[in-house]
């Protein structure tokens, strides 16, 4: 997988992936990523990336040209079919694991981090494949959203996690939230830990996670459940959890 990331702010991006599990996956190839500075692609002397609105208003808007010389620039270095070229904005589809999951199958994932109060829009619907947004809030750039892209797509890449069914464990792979976790110490002021997990009862424990997954969605995502078909097994567990939630 190969990401190219179109951002003012280079080094921000770069150093931030360079931490932990996507880091890991670049020092070890299994990820290639490249930075691409729009300013470096402008042809006048004070490297204009952005202009005044059109019918004004409020703060600036990104030129187009910069951004599509850059990632133009980007397209060149890899020769593949297998590419989304993907502009992170509020104004976007919800990001979602399906969606990730998809774009993890590419060879190239172009991410576009916006500055500003936003880009011109004949750069977003010509040059765009997608327009992708974490969720109904603004950040000041794209690039802190860039960056959950790059961290959850590199997940979902073959070999990056080092138990490959951890990924697969991930709450959201199987549309549920996660089971709660406990380590030592057994004992602490903060309470203890439930039994059945201290006990050598696989099969239980089991039970017990897929039963605390099932009950906290329906707690506290209910809207999750709606979309999601139970097994017969995660029927009965939840049946079993709110029964003991309601005592
Ligand atoms: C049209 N455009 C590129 C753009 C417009 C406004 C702000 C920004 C940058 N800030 C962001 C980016 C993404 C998100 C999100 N919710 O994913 C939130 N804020 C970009």
């Amino acid at each position: 997988m190969r990401f190219d990331i179109v951002s003012l702010f280079p080094d921000m991006v770069k150093d931030a992936a360079g931490y932990g599990v996507t880091g890991k996956a670049i020092d070890n190839g299994l990820v290639d990523l490249r930075v691409w500075n729009p300013r470096d692609f402008t042809a006048d002397r004070h490297k204009t990336v952005d202009d005044r609105p059109y019918g004004g208003g409020p703060g600036m808007v990104m030129k187009y040209q910069p951004l599509l010389d850059a990632v133009n620039a980007a397209k060149l270095e890899v020769h593949t079919d297998q590419r989304r070229v993907i502009c992170l904005s509020p104004q976007g589809k919800l990001i979602s694991q399906q969606m990730l999951q998809e774009v993890s199958e590419s060879e190239q994932v172009i991410l576009i981090a916006g500055r500003y109060e936003g880009i011109d829009e004949r750069f977003i619907e010509q040059v765009c494949d997608e327009e992708w947004s974490l969720g109904d809030y603004v950040i000041s750039g794209g690039e802190l959203a860039a960056l959950i892209i790059v961290d959850a797509v590199t997940r979902l890449i073959p070999g990056v996690l080092g138990d490959e069914d951890s990924a697969k464990q991930d709450s959201h792979y199987d549309g549920l939230l996660d089971c709660p976790h406990y380590t030592r110490p057994e004992r602490s002021e903060l309470g203890g830990v439930p039994e059945v997990l201290k006990g050598g009862n696989h099969a239980a424990i089991r039970r017990w996670r897929i039963k605390q997954s099932l009950g906290r969605t329906w707690l506290r995502r209910p809207d999750l459940l709606e979309k999601i078909q139970l097994t017969a097994e995660q029927q009965a567990l939840l049946s079993e959890f709110k029964t003991e939630v309601d005592k």
